[in-house]
């Protein structure tokens, strides 16, 4: 069992006028990666940000914080290099968005980043399996892609676990309308990897928020290898 319990703050519902400095407040809060929401406007019908955000992103930062870019986009290979070059270190691409994903997924290994795979919900588990020995991470939708704020979707917590039963030490990421009140949830189905927005930024205490969700979830981690 190689993964661990990691969370990464959504910054879509942030303070957008100091995009820097939210990222900042997030790393010293304990977030252990950071979740980067991309939005074209055709994939999804919300327009966030591109590479040239996550370049000044970058300059800003420094290279510690990982960059997780979750790609809503109509057209993610058009966006492979760019990213790579302005510092991202995750591709997450969507399933929905391309018919060639085994050409995508070396395009991203070229280009020296991890591959992250997502499906949104109405795609099946199936439909990314083939798939799940060659990624890095896969992220199982618990909204449909487009706004943060959303209702955690319970229902799609059968492919979470269906995932987990056969792909044992796969990172898989779930994002949306995770907080407190849905993380048990995530973590028992076997999600390893926490994405959460307005959970985390709306919060009075995000360090609080984040050491919750994480220890929720390493717990979680813990007693499915004492159950092996
Ligand atoms: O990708 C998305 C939405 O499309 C997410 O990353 C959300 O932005 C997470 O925010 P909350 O649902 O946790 O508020
Ligand atoms: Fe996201």
């Amino acid at each position: 069992m190689a993964y661990s319990a990691k969370i990464g703050p959504s910054i879509l519902n942030s303070d957008l006028s100091c995009l820097g400095s939210e990222c900042s407040r997030m790393m010293d809060c304990g977030a252990d990666y950071l979740h980067l929401d991309v939005m074209d406007g055709h994939f999804v019908p919300n327009i966030t940000f591109g590479h040239p955000v996550v370049e000044c992103l970058w300059k800003h930062l420094g290279p510690e914080p990982f960059f997780d870019m979750h790609m809503m986009v109509a057209r993610p290979e058009q966006w492979v290099q760019p990213m790579a070059v302005a510092g991202a270190n995750q591709y997450t691409f969507h399933l929905e968005a391309t018919s060639n994903a085994g050409n995508l997924i070396k395009e991203i290994r070229q280009n020296g980043m991890k591959v992250g795979l997502a499906i949104k919900p109405g795609t099946t588990v199936e439909e990314l399996a083939p798939w799940a020995g060659q990624i890095d991470m896969a992220l199982v939708m618990t909204v449909e892609p487009g706004f943060g704020g959303q209702k955690f979707m319970e229902d799609m917590m059968p492919k979470v676990s269906w995932l987990r039963s056969q792909f044992p030490s796969l990172d898989i990421e779930v994002d949306g309308g995770v907080g407190p009140d849905s993380i048990h949830k995530c973590a028992e189905a076997g999600a390893n990897m926490i994405v959460s927005g307005s959970a985390i930024m709306k919060s009075e205490d995000p360090r609080s928020v984040i050491s919750l969700l994480r220890n929720v979830c390493a717990e979680a981690i813990q007693k499915r290898s004492l159950d092996r």
